[in-house]
């Protein structure tokens, strides 16, 4: 368990943040599909990362790891997966668990890949229908439709694949990459409204980079020509946009300046719109090309749809504390089938604060008042540990629970929180 001290006085700091998750495991899954030596630069390590960098070691495409440089090389394989009969682990890496799945129909053997309790009860079966569509062997093991799952690997046709779009991106980011390796061409075919658009949008740059195009009708349709390859090349990740958001909050929340440099105005990362709502509740926010800036201001509460930012809406919770009035977050029902309930989480660890708080289906409502000393529950959520732990920089008696849970895309959050109080 972690105490949060209060900070005295505002924030006034330049901060880094590590890489983003989302890119680091998007441009390893597109450097092992390549064909020869890649780097990634300014990578994420941490579990997520790590878990899809030694899976894809597992399965003959060797990766090599200079943590101390941020930096993954891969040896790609053009396609090809080396390993027959592989059983991966993925802890609760939902980037790696749905990539991996859809990656392993390329391949020619049984492939299994499991991960921790949470993982085998977050949904996967509309992933798999859509690889079925397009000819692959691929089942949830124990028929559940969460993982484990297991891939006989055959190679994909392609074709038509259609797909319900309400419950995660990540499948069709992970139907996008491994499309161009298909046989024929590959149409997806979202049925409903797509959530969590804005992470395809970073899926169709990324395989861009890679030199892979893929056309996007509207989020309705998506179609890849087949006989494209991915190219070898040098990638640099931006910084995390969802990382970045708990040091915009802790300017917000202090009334302070946090400039975050190594993201800026052309990032496709949705998160990094966490600063508009920050603007909306009265923050200044200053952008420029490589960096963002929050100024702490009065704060008043919003109404706010964050279907589009579903990871930053515990660090909106955290801010919204401080506000004056009520704050309502909508369309995020998704949050339900991420590390934990994250909606029922927010709103107990509120109520263990004394605030009262109100849950709906699609989100929450929280109206504010001065948290009381509380120890939070962070039901191995790394979100749920940085996020609560900004409330602590402005009321006393606020310690977190299994602060280590943060390892999964943030090793040293702590560290760099405290480097907070004495600007960096
Ligand atoms: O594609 C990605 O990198 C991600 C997509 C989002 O998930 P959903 O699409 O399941 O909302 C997000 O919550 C997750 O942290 C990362
Ligand atoms: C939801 C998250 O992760 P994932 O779905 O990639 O496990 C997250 O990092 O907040």
């Amino acid at each position: 368990m972690i105490e949060i001290k209060p900070i005295t006085g505002t924030v006034d700091a330049i901060v880094t943040v590590p890489g983003s998750k989302s890119y680091t495991n998007r441009a390893l899954i597109t450097a092992a599909l390549a064909d020869g030596e890649s780097t990634i630069t300014n990578a994420l390590f941490s579990d997520d990362t790590k878990y899809m960098a030694s899976s894809l070691n597992v399965l003959g495409i060797p990766i090599e790891e200079q943590q101390d440089v941020n930096k993954f090389i891969v040896h790609g394989k053009g396609g090809t997966i080396p390993a027959r009969q592989t059983n991966l682990f993925v802890g609760n890496a939902g980037t790696a668990m749905r990539f991996l799945t859809a990656m392993l129909t390329l391949g020619n053997g049984v492939y299994e890949i499991d991960g921790v309790t949470r993982m085998r009860q977050r949904p996967i079966q509309d992933l798999l229908d859509g690889l079925r569509q397009l000819g692959a062997d691929v089942i949830s093991k124990h028929n559940d439709g969460c993982p484990p799952v297991i891939i006989r690997g055959k190679g994909l046709n392609g074709g038509l694949a259609v797909v319900k779009g309400d419950l995660s991106s990540q499948y069709f980011s992970a139907l996008l990459m491994t499309a161009p390796c298909a046989k024929k061409d590959v149409i997806i075919e979202v049925k409903g409204n797509l959530v969590s658009k804005r992470y395809v949008d970073m899926t169709v740059a990324l395989m861009r980079e890679f030199g892979v195009n893929v056309e996007n009708n509207d989020y309705k349709t998506f179609f890849v020509k087949s006989g494209q390859h991915y190219k070898a090349t040098h990638y640099e990740v931006e910084g995390d946009a969802s990382a970045a958001s708990y040091f915009f909050a802790a300017a917000a929340i202090t009334g302070g300046k946090v400039r975050v440099v190594g993201i800026g105005s052309d990032s496709l990362q949705g998160d990094i719109h966490f600063v508009d709502v920050l603007k909306s509740m009265g923050c200044k926010v200053v952008i420029g090309s490589n960096w963002v800036e929050v100024l702490g201001n009065s704060l008043h509460g919003v109404d706010v749809d964050m279907g589009d930012m579903p990871d930053v809406v515990q660090t909106l919770a955290a801010v919204a504390v401080f506000a004056h009035g009520k704050t309502r977050v909508r369309n995020v029902k998704t949050m339900r089938i991420k590390e934990t309930d994250r909606i029922a989480a927010v709103v107990n660890e509120l109520r263990r604060m004394g605030i009262s708080a109100v849950e709906y289906e699609d989100g929450f409502e929280i109206e504010p008042s001065p948290p009381r000393p509380a120890q939070i529950e962070t039901y191995d959520d790394h979100r749920m540990a940085m996020s609560f732990a900004l409330i602590g920089l402005r009321s006393t008696g606020i310690s977190i629970k299994n602060p280590e849970c943060v390892s999964k895309t943030f090793p040293d959050y702590f560290q760099r929180l405290e480097a907070l109080r004495g600007g960096l």
